[in-house]
């Protein structure tokens, strides 16, 4: 231990001489140099590997290595702590032990540390939170402005205001049988009083007692001269703890029941005086990035002094959020980038494939046809997103880039989310392979376990050339004899693991995606993928004509449904999934199918619903193709991909209940034929913002414009459609603002791994414990 300390002391010094910049000179340099070789380093072989080289290192990057080495020799030392007797929390509070980043302590080391009182460190373990650096990072999920409290006398009817006092009076009556209403009376600092009170919630009594300090968050109700307050939220502040919960900017965090709003201010407030991190950006990035250092950036999330401090703090740990996820990704990349199959991707072959379509390819996809036939002849492994709105003709192009590699003696796969969509491709690819001698095989669960074997057996000898599936094709590991590129259908339902076990498999990777997105996500939620656009449609679509309506207008709607049909065309009826319940949605959807008999007595309606086996779901499809029936009354099963030209008019009921996105989707089962097409919304009870966001949809078919313009309406914090992306927590991230950011963040991430690939240098010893602790994946880990 002596010798921890004494080495600990020795590395103390230069590391002042450093921060107190410009101060490092021979002299300096030479001390650690004369330290790293004497007898009173050779325990320490780590901190000497962390420092080598330490002369030759520029200003801040000294500074860097010596955190890092005296992050590893307090390690140390409180490793030989934990094997002797438990320190007493009053020792530990004298001299706070400093924090490794990412360290991983017993538990009662932590409480002893963040001195949270008896039971403390199981609280904050109950939501996740075991090291300092856990608490660091859980951030507070809004903020509200509890400083200058509303002169109460000014507050208006409706105002949501934030006010603090004591109770001063309590009152319990119960005007009926079973009715119990508590009032009290709360006196601000400023002697001003607010009423409040609680219908039938008697467990909210024993916080207010008279004399109890409370935090009442609400909306004003004025009475004459009096306020009172509708109680959103309401939190009990223990005397000596109110400046962290009163009277400033506080964070709010997300937790569970039984533990205060308070307890994890006090937290929050103990980790950071306890643990000063090191910062894993050098100072020259943050200068080049202009953004703040990380102690203050993360004093300013939880405890923030003003807004300036939090609008800081908050740029600072959003671009950190980016600059990990874009190193994360670009690390599970670089190992499956190294190599790929080499093809020749001939020209000719191109030729041949174009010349027996019975049409020619737009500009944009010839673009496209050139970036993946340029990663094909490259030995980098291909790990390529095509994205194109629906219809653009993206299988057109993925079903060339399988003929190149079919011609170049490889085997293709082509993958579907489901497998009335797989039939489908199939279809389609034997329409565009099979006329010139390509085999195309289907292989999927609806097959009978005779036929599967025997497809699977051709796939391992190599007597298929491309074969069609769902995403079980490489779940369940098929054997292929020489599989050289593997397209992936809808992106959306295949996340980010499957993405690397299938590229760590070797072949070509090509996912296409017919959801556009903006920019900025396609940055974050595909960082590991290049980006292809097809933005143009082929020639001769007319857009889709939509229409937004009340439900109340609803007759007129079927109206020209029926004249529609009376033109000989067919309609798709849609419903929105109701909570998320299967038998309800089939309930609604067959409800609709009956009531649409009796409103549209001349017209034949079927049913397509999810409960439905997929044999059952293709006999409904092929017989609506063949046009046996006119109106095909649908749940969302119909959302990608279904092809029925004839099909001219769309209704979907309660379209307020759907995203911007899965409407347009929807919309894209239209209007893929020559007819002019309508897409009629329903939209019943809704918000302003609701219409906002469908009136989107009614003014554009265009995917990226619509995109964009829904993710600025959703506004920050919204970020549900990006988790489902499969995009790692960002929690402070603004997608729809920050666009420019994440190209930084990105061109940092891209400039640190070009330099030092596996992030290996002592300067960097920071940042790559930061991004071990952020990583979740497994994937990365074995990167790492
Ligand atoms: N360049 C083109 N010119 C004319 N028609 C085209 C062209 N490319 C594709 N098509 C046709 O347009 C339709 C849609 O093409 P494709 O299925 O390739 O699009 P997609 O982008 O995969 O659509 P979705 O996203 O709806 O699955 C098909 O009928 C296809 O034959």
């Amino acid at each position: 231990m002596a010798t921890v300390q004494e080495m600990r002391e020795r590395l103390r010094r230069p590391l002042a001489a450093e921060l107190a910049g410009g101060c490092h000179d021979r002299v300096v340099a030479g001390g650690v140099e004369r330290l790293l070789a004497s007898p009173l380093a050779s325990p320490f072989p780590q901190v000497r590997e962390k420092l080598g080289g330490y002369a030759a290192l520029g200003g801040p990057e000294r500074a860097e290595a010596l955190g890092a080495a005296l992050a590893l020799l307090d390690a140390a030392e409180k490793k030989a702590g934990d094997r002797g007797p438990r320190p007493r929390a009053q020792a530990t509070r004298t001299a706070p032990p400093q924090a490794a980043p990412g360290e991983r302590l017993p538990l009662d080391a932590e409480t002893a540390r963040l001195d949270t009182g008896p039971g403390g460190a199981r609280k904050l373990a109950t939501l996740g939170l075991h090291t300092l650096r856990d608490v660091l990072h859980a951030y507070p999920h809004r903020h509200e402005d509890r400083r200058a409290l509303p002169d109460l006398s000014e507050v208006e009817e409706g105002q949501k205001v934030t006010v603090s006092g004591q109770v001063v009076s309590k009152h319990r009556r119960s005007p009926k049988p079973g009715m119990q209403i508590l009032e009290i009376v709360l006196e601000t600092p400023s002697g001003g009083r607010v009423r409040a009170s609680w219908f039938n919630q008697p467990w909210v009594e024993r916080q207010l007692k008279e004399g109890a300090r409370l935090v009442l968050t609400g909306r004003v109700k004025k009475f004459g001269r009096s306020v009172q307050l509708g109680v959103e939220h309401l939190e009990t502040v223990d005397g000596a703890q109110d400046s962290l919960s009163t009277g400033r900017i506080v964070g709010v965090y997300d937790s569970k029941e039984g533990i205060s709003q308070e307890f994890l201010r006090r937290a929050a407030h103990k980790a950071l005086q306890a643990a000063p991190p090191g910062d894993y950006l050098p100072i020259h990035w943050r200068q080049k990035y202009g953004v703040t250092d990380l102690g203050d950036a993360l004093w300013g999330i939880h405890l923030p002094g003003d807004e300036a401090h939090l609008s800081r703090a908050t740029a600072r740990l959003r671009f950190d959020e980016y600059l990990f996820l874009e190193l994360r990704m670009l690390l599970q990349g670089e190992d499956a980038v190294l190599q790929g199959k080499r093809f020749e991707a001939r020209g000719e072959d191109i030729h041949t494939f174009e010349g027996a379509l019975p049409f020619r390819f737009t500009n944009a996809q010839r673009r496209v046809l050139l970036e993946i036939t340029d990663d094909m002849r490259s030995d980098r492994q291909m790990a390529r997103l095509v994205q194109g709105d629906v219809g653009s003709g993206k299988t057109a192009v993925a079903a060339c880039a399988l003929y190149l590699a079919v011609r170049d003696g490889y085997q293709g796969a082509l993958m579907a989310p489901t497998e009335i969509l797989a039939r489908q491709h199939y279809a389609n690819l034997v329409g565009y392979l099979g006329q010139l001698d390509v085999r195309v095989g289907l292989l999927i669960g609806a097959m009978t376990p005779k036929a599967k074997l025997e497809m699977q057996t051709r796939i391992a000898q190599g007597d298929v050339d491309v074969v069609v599936g769902t995403q079980a094709l490489i779940q369940e590991n098929v054997q292929f004899d020489h599989l050289g590129l593997a397209v992936v259908d809808e992106e959306h339902r295949f996340g980010v693991q499957q993405r690397r076990r299938l590229l760590k498999s070797r072949p070509d990777v090509l996912v296409m995606s017919a959801t556009p997105i903006p920019r900025s996500l396609a940055l974050t939620a595909y960082g590991d993928l290049e980006l292809s656009i097809i933005d143009e449609l082929p020639p001769g679509r007319t857009p889709v004509e939509t229409k937004l309506i009340q439900d109340t207008h609803r007759a007129q709607a079927y109206g020209f449904v029926m004249r529609q049909i009376r033109e000989g065309r067919q309609a798709f009826v849609v419903t929105a999934l109701i909570e998320e319940n299967e038998n309800l949605e089939l309930l609604a959807a067959t409800q609709l199918a009956d009531d649409l008999k009796v409103l549209l007595p001349e017209a034949r309606v079927d049913l397509l619903h999810g409960k439905m086996s997929a044999a059952e779901k293709d006999h409904v499809m092929e017989r609506f193709r063949a046009r046996e029936f006119d109106v095909l009354v649908s749940t969302t099963v119909i959302e990608v991909g279904v092809d029925v030209p004839n099909a001219s008019v769309m209704v979907i009921e309660n379209a307020e209940r759907f995203g911007l996105a899965q409407l347009h989707q929807l919309r894209g089962r239209v209007g893929r034929g020559s007819a002019k097409s309508y897409c009629v919304l329903v939209a019943g009870e809704h918000s302003k913002k609701t219409r906002q966001r469908l009136k989107i949809i009614e003014g554009s078919t265009d995917g990226f414009v619509i995109a964009e313009a829904d993710l600025k309406l959703r506004g920050p914090g919204e970020l549900r459609g990006t988790r489902q992306s499969g995009i790692p927590d960002l929690r402070l991230a603004d997608l729809a603002n920050d666009a420019e950011i994440i190209e930084q963040a990105r061109e940092l991430a891209k400039h640190i791994l070009a330099h030092d690939p596996r992030l290996e240098h002592p300067r960097l010893g920071y940042l790559r414990a930061e991004l071990q602790s952020r990583s979740q994946s497994v994937a990365f880990r074995e990167v790492i």
